[in-house]
């Protein structure tokens, strides 16, 4: 199946600053791709080239099949796009907002009243549609702000930083609810954050962007493996009692591809391994005759791979200030 989205060596500067250099990326039909890095990297520039709005110098980017610059009407259609600033009209109600965008997308009058009902409830607002927006916390604005983008059925939907300003509460309602629509009406999303943890929760697969370059993309798991090898995964076993069995063990152990290394302190036995053998490491502690107390499990997340990546862009390009994460 070809990408929904497709960007080549796509490059922009701003006179001589270097805001994206020769991204390349595809994003599939469905998708939840999150473009993570901190303020600065790219990322809004990238997601206008996506959408027709900023002309790149070199590279091309193809959406939907039509080339973003050349057709920026024909992807307005089919990509709905919510900025990093949302901005309505505060005297007026949520359902008000909506009517008005949907006129603006073009939808003929017969259809707007049931598409802005429909896509309030999507968005958990259909209690709230009679309230002006000035009374809307950022939470809901956010929640109006994709109703919005929503209103024309788009086959793809661009949130810039969709969970700025939004209490924790809020974030994870609606990072469920993205995930929701995309599972549901089969949207392909993507989003920018410079939030670790938000992009982990929602999707599928990440690219870490910094000073304007795409330093890696994959799942999780890919980008685990790229910067720790396979070494990613970690398991900790504690014992009731200091083995009785050790010699047994670390025989059994050593005969095991997937272990990279091994450990007993006391009653502690530690793992790191190529794939999670956890299952297998408790039956063969078990079947040795030793009782287990706790069992736990770590894989490196977002936060190490990102600071890692961020580390090494950092040691590359010698710039003193890190920025937060
Ligand atoms: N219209 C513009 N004119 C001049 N420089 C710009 C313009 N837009 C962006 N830049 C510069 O390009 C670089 C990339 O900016 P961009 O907004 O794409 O990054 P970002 O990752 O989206 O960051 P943020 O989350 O802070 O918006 C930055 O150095 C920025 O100052």
């Amino acid at each position: 199946m070809d990408p929904i989205i497709k960007l080549q060596d796509l490059s922009k500067h701003y006179g001589s600053q270097k805001a994206v250099n020769k991204l390349s990326l595809e994003i599939n039909r469905g998708e939840i791709f999150g473009l993570l890095g901190p303020n600065g990297a790219g990322k809004t520039t990238s997601i206008l080239m996506v959408l027709g709005l900023t002309e790149p110098d070199s590279g091309s980017a193809t959406v939907c099949g039509y080339d973003a610059t050349r057709n920026p009407i024909l992807i307005k259609r089919k990509v709905g796009y919510m900025p990093d600033h949302l901005g309505f009209y505060p005297q007026m109600t949520g359902m008000e907002n909506l009517r008005y965008i949907a006129r603006l997308n073009g939808l003929d009058e017969a259809s707007i009243s049931q598409r802005t009902s429909t896509v309030l409830e999507l968005v958990g607002l259909k209690d709230a549609g009679n309230k002006k927006t000035s009374a809307y916390s950022r939470g809901m604005k956010q929640r109006l702000g994709l109703a919005e983008v929503l209103i024309k059925s788009p086959e793809v939907i661009i949130l810039d930083e969709p969970t700025l300003g939004i209490d924790p509460a809020g974030v994870k309602e609606f990072l469920e609810l993205i995930k929701r629509l995309s599972a549901g009406q089969g949207l392909t999303v993507l989003l920018s954050s410079h939030h670790l943890h938000h992009v982990q929760q929602v999707c599928d697969r990440v690219g870490i962007f910094v000073d304007g370059e795409l330093l890696a993309q994959g799942t999780l798991t890919d980008l685990s493996r790229e910067l720790f090898g396979n070494t990613g995964l970690e398991t900790v076993i504690q014992l009731e009692n200091i083995p009785k069995s050790i010699d047994y063990l670390k025989r059994t152990f050593a005969s095991n591809a997937s272990i990279d290394a091994f450990d007993i302190s006391g009653e502690v036995l530690m793992f790191r391994t190529t794939e999670d053998i956890t299952p297998k490491l408790i039956r063969t502690i078990i079947e040795s005759g030793e009782d287990i107390l706790s069992v736990s499990k770590k894989e490196y997340g977002l936060d190490e791979i990102y600071q890692r990546y961020f580390e090494n862009s950092n040691s590359k390009t010698s710039k003193g200030e890190t920025g937060t994460l």
